[in-house]
């Protein structure tokens, strides 16, 4: 994969994920640089190798790639110092992950920026199986945008989307879909818990079966979650009574309305920031 130096605005929760996974595909720790006014954070990076700098301006202003990793919320602030401090970023690849943040928005924070990716990450690419949705602008440079795929794919899988508002639904379906099954496995320890067992066997007996469910799905692309399911469910058996209490609580369109929820979130935050 091309090697540029890339600068982290941000050195949180997905810009953490990130760097680390890339760190253990070996890419070159003085070719990341994090900014964070979170002094404890620069200290763990450091420690981690990767080059720190308090001042987003100085970092951006020296880096090819310019990864914006905060807050939607503190975007514009952070995009306003950046473009105040007369970084030109007309050179320079500019990806934000932030959800809700439309490339529309970030041309006006940025006017110097011609290249920008739009890429929705998750946590996971801190274990190397990230999921990433990718948009861009039909005018992005190919080698950047090959550039941009090539990083996420060091850290798990990536998809491109043809329309921008397309981006929601990948917010909905892996920006923050581990929060949904870490949400189930949570239940369901406790439950298991509540029976019993230490956290340490629950959690055991759920993350395990979690994985194999996982690896079920993706080793049988041409085996659907529905066979795939009632191939668990024998007839009037355990499985089946537990099924039925999903049934009973329509799970299926509490799912359909959390995603919903999600996917309104993200084009409210598109309005509001
Ligand atoms: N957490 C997740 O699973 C995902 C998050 N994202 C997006 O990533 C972005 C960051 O989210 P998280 O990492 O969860 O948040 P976070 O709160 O963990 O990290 C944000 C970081 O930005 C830093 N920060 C605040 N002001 C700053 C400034 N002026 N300059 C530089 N850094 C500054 C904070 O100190 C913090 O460390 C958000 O836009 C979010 O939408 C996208 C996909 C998944
Ligand atoms: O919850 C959020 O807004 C961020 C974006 C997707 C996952 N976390």
């Amino acid at each position: 994969m091309q090697q540029k130096s890339i600068c982290f605005i941000g050195g949180g929760n997905m810009a953490q994920a990130i760097i680390l996974g890339l760190l253990k595909t070996g890419y070159p720790p003085h070719l990341i640089t994090v900014c964070d006014p979170n002094a404890d954070k620069l200290f763990y990076f450091a420690k981690q190798g990767v080059q720190t700098q308090p001042n987003n301006a100085v970092a951006a202003q020296q880096a090819d790639v310019v990864l914006l990793a905060v807050k939607p919320q503190l975007m514009a602030e952070v995009c306003q110092h950046l473009t105040q401090s007369a970084v030109d970023f007309s050179h320079k690849l500019v990806i934000s992950i932030a959800a809700g943040i439309s490339l529309a928005r970030l041309s006006a924070l940025l006017p110097s920026a011609t290249q920008v990716v739009r890429i929705m990450p998750n946590t996971p690419a801190l274990v190397s199986e990230g999921m990433a949705g990718l948009y861009a602008s039909p005018s992005l440079d190919i080698e950047l945008k090959t550039f941009a795929e090539n990083l996420l794919s060091a850290v798990g899988k990536t998809c491109w989307v043809e329309k921008e508002e397309h981006m929601h639904t990948v917010t909905a379906a892996s920006g923050s879909s581990p929060a949904y099954f870490f949400l189930l496995m949570e239940a369901m320890q406790n439950a298991i818990t509540d029976l019993g067992f230490d956290q340490e066997t629950a959690r055991l007996l759920i993350q395990q079966s979690a994985l194999g469910a996982a690896k079920m799905v993706i080793e049988n692309p041409e085996i659907s979650l529905t066979t795939l399911r009632e191939n668990v469910t024998s007839k009037g058996g355990t499985t089946a009574a537990a099924l039925d209490i999903f049934a009973q609580h329509d799970l299926s369109t509490t799912v359909q309305q959390a995603i919903h929820a999600c996917i309104q979130r993200s084009q409210e935050m598109e309005t509001l920031f």
